[in-house]
């Protein structure tokens, strides 16, 4: 597995947020995507996982390689933890959530529905969720968000196995895991000027 992204250009409410964006992912390495806020972190996570368009360049992998998880998980409140899990490893055609279960401490969680989840519950049912896609690539959006110090080393675990399995993983987040084989790319130099910055002197000559 080889990810090449290639002069990506991606938008947010119609304006360009970041220009030519380019990198090279391999198996068993995770890119840690750095830069200021709104800088369009979350743009571009969304954009290589598919669920945006890019307004131009090239990325080499289908999203079908790859699993993102977000902030909004797409978790069924009203189903348990281990329904959810097993309707994902349905939707996602895989076998066995128990490992994804033990690697987040979930089992004694299993028949509580995740709508009765603490904030950090249920950002471990979605980041459980990546294990049992069986997808190569997990695109994370600030993964560790609501998770406590122990939550944070379970999780840190499961990426460095991921990566270890020869999966890769891109994610935007402020927390060092102290992942092995981490690359970071930080993308405020991919900054895209808006037309009426890049026409700023001729507005006044
Ligand atoms: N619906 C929208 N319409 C217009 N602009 C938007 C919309 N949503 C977000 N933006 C803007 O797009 C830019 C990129 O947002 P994005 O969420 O990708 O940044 P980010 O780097 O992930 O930020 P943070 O670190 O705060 O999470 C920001 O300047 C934001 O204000």
């Amino acid at each position: 597995m080889e990810l090449h992204v290639q002069k990506l250009s991606v938008a947010r409410g119609g304006l360009a947020v970041l220009k030519d964006v380019s990198f090279s992912l391999s198996a068993g390495q995770a890119l840690v995507i750095r830069g200021p806020n709104g800088i369009g972190k979350t743009t571009l996570l969304r954009t290589l996982a598919g669920l945006q368009p890019a307004l131009a360049g090239e990325i080499n992998l289908d999203p079908d390689m790859m699993a993102y998880a977000a902030h909004v998980d797409g978790i069924k409140a009203t189903l348990s933890v281990e329904e959810n899990l097993a309707f994902w490893a349905s939707v996602f055609g895989t076998q066995g959530i128990e490992p994804a279960m033990i690697a987040f401490a979930l089992s004694d969680l299993r028949d509580r529905p995740a709508g009765m989840l603490s904030a950090g519950q249920k950002r471990r049912l979605g980041l459980a969720r990546l294990m049992v896609t069986g997808r190569p690539v997990w695109v994370l959006d600030e993964p560790t968000v609501s998770l406590d110090q122990v939550a944070v080393a379970m999780f840190g675990k499961v990426i460095e196995a991921h990566l270890e399995a020869g999966g890769a993983a891109i994610m935007a987040t402020h927390i060092d895991l102290g992942l092995k084989n981490a690359i970071s790319l930080d993308i405020g130099a991919y900054k895209a000027t808006s037309a009426l910055e890049d026409n700023f002197d001729e507005a006044f000559l």
